[in-house]
Order: structure tokens, then sequence, then C-alpha cells
């Protein structure tokens, strides 16, 4: 499907492209005027100058990159971001800096991922009671114990 952008402080850089034909998320670059710097723990709100129109039952998420994450230790805080199908705003990514050395950003890098992706939504059916399963109430670690 063509999805509706809208560019604003049109970049040398192309349009979020995906990497390969098999690769799920589209790399978001830094649409930025100047280099943003960021001390270890700091974070940050970088602008991509791009304005999407999401048709009605997708989402696209925020993603970050594994490369940023090992090599500079920086990802996204809120992992991963949302952008509602009724957003028009700019699209942007917060980053943070987990690494314990200043990292430096620069014009174009590319510093997350878009993933766009179908959703469901339900409304709500109270019940008294909830199907049993073998699970059960089980989690945070309780399977696979002898
Ligand atoms: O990484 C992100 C996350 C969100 N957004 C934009 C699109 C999204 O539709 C909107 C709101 O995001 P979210 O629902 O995560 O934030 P909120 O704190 O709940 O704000 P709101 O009350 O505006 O929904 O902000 C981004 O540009 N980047
Ligand atoms: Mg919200």
């Amino acid at each position: 499907m063509n999805l509706p952008v809208k560019i604003v402080n049109r970049s040398p850089f192309p349009l979020p492209q995906y990497a390969t034909v098999g690769s799920s998320g589209m790399d978001l670059r830094a649409n930025i005027s100047e280099d943003i710097v960021l001390q270890s723990l700091e974070r940050c709100l970088v602008p991509t100058g791009l304005f999407i129109e999401l048709p009605p039952g997708y989402e696209a998420q925020v993603r970050p990159r594994s490369g940023m994450a090992i090599k500079h230790g920086i990802t996204c805080l809120n992992s991963p971001g949302t952008i509602d199908s009724d957003y028009r705003g700019e699209i942007k990514v917060i980053l943070i800096n987990l690494s314990g050395e200043e990292q430096r950003l620069h014009a174009g890098d590319r510093i997350a991922q878009l993933v766009l992706q179908k959703i469901e939504k339900v409304d709500w059916k109270e019940v008294n009671d909830l199907e049993e399963t073998i699970r059960s109430g089980g989690g945070f670690g309780s399977t696979g114990k002898q």
C-alpha cells in the first residue's frame, strides 16, 4: 500500500527504506541541523522531518536498532514507540544513551526503525471466571523447574 508522507526540512537523505526485501522496518534518520551530543544516561527527542497518514486499523512502531544498541549503547527509551493512526504530527524518536560515554548523533544517522503493523481492537466483556489452563497464574520464570 502507499503511505502518504509529508516531509519538512527536506534533507539530502532519502525517505526511509527497507534495507532488504525481508526487512521488517525502515530505518529512520535524524533530521537535525546540528549534532546532538548525549551524555551518559541523557535522553533526547530527535525529529525525523516525517509526518504520515496511517490508514485506520494500522499503527507504526518506532523500534531501536540493534547496531546502535551494541556499538553505542543508544536505544529508544519508550521502546517500541507507538505512532497512532490518527497522529498527524512529526514522527520523533526518543533516544537514551545507556553507555558510560558521551555519544554524538549526526544529521542523517539511522537512529531507529519504523515497523507498520495491523492492530486489533476489542470491546470488554466482563466475566466472573476465566478458562483454566496448565499455566494458570504462573509467570515470571515459573516454567522449566524440576
Ligand atoms: O516514539 C514515539 C512515540 C509517540 N510519538 C507520537 C505519535 C503518537 O501517536 C503520539 C502519542 O504517543 P503516545 O501515545 O505513546 O504518548 P502519550 O504520552 O500517551 O501521549 P498522548 O496523550 O498524546 O497519546 O506521539 C512519536 O512521534 N514517537
Ligand atoms: Mg497515548
